[in-house]
């Protein structure tokens, strides 16, 4: 009932040349019936990316963007430039522009709310760190991150977010959840949803993200709340994330 979706977030890595290559494999490549597939490749990449992929069924998302329409905000790019570009979903809440960029759940939110706006699928990212993990608060954290943002929206834009579960500790470091540790937070991400409406819940979308290759992804994938997956590192090689594609079906 839930579509699967892979989403592949280049962070600032890529080049144009790598655009192309996607372009054509998968363009070559038959994927799973139903499956979404979306690249998120740096702002300069978005146009060449949106002619490569013209043909394939790799969809287009944006890996932030500021919650204004125009204005002086040097160096910032809005959901209605993206929209422009045939962008069609959006990050909010990334742990790297969280921590590095001091993106509160505030912060958040007003980028759900822009992304909405447009027209753009959020994927709204949450996790622990390891520092909350080891005191036990993992839950708590990530609730909390989600809680913040959905309580502040009307019930059909609820309907149309996706979560992805990043445990800040799994990002980058070749550490991965366990199926078990991520089924775990997913199913308690759901249970809550289901505290404020069963129906929308039991549709939410939740990716995993963390160290998800394509050695692990179908063991993960597999999982009865694991709706896809949010890959770093392993979307940058396009055999790789292909593979992880295959294991959604
Ligand atoms: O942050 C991530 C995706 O948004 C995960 O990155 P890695 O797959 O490189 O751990």
């Amino acid at each position: 009932m839930r579509t699967p979706l892979i989403a592949g977030n280049w962070k600032m890595n890529g080049s144009a040349a790598l655009v192309e290559e996607f372009g054509r494999a998968f363009a070559e490549t038959t994927l799973p019936a139903s499956l979404d597939v979306v690249i998120l490749p740096p702002f300069p990449y978005l146009d060449a990316a949106r002619r490569a992929f013209d043909g394939t069924p790799l969809r287009l998302g944006a890996q932030t963007l500021n919650p204004l329409h125009s204005g002086a905000r040097t160096g910032e790019v809005s959901g209605r430039m993206l929209r422009e570009f045939g962008v069609e979903y959006a990050l909010a809440g990334h742990s790297e522009r969280r921590q590095l960029y001091r993106e509160g759940d505030e912060a958040v939110l007003d980028r759900l709310l822009a992304a909405l706006n447009v027209d753009i699928t959020p994927i709204l990212c949450v996790g622990e760190t390891l520092e909350e993990r080891d005191a036990g608060r993992t839950q708590e954290v990530v609730l909390r991150q989600v809680g913040y943002a959905m309580a502040r929206l009307e019930p059909d834009q609820r309907e149309r977010v996706i979560i992805a579960y990043e445990p800040v500790w799994a990002i980058g470091t070749g550490r991965t959840a366990t199926p078990q540790q991520a089924q775990e937070v997913m199913a308690a991400i759901r249970e809550y949803q289901a505290g404020f409406d069963r129906d929308l819940a039991a549709g939410l979308r939740l990716l995993y993200g963390g160290s998800m290759n394509a050695g692990n992804a179908a063991e993960l994938l597999a999982q009865p709340d694991i709706d896809g997956g949010l890959v770093g590192g392993a979307s940058l090689k396009v055999d790789d994330f292909l593979a992880i594609c295959q294991s959604a079906g």
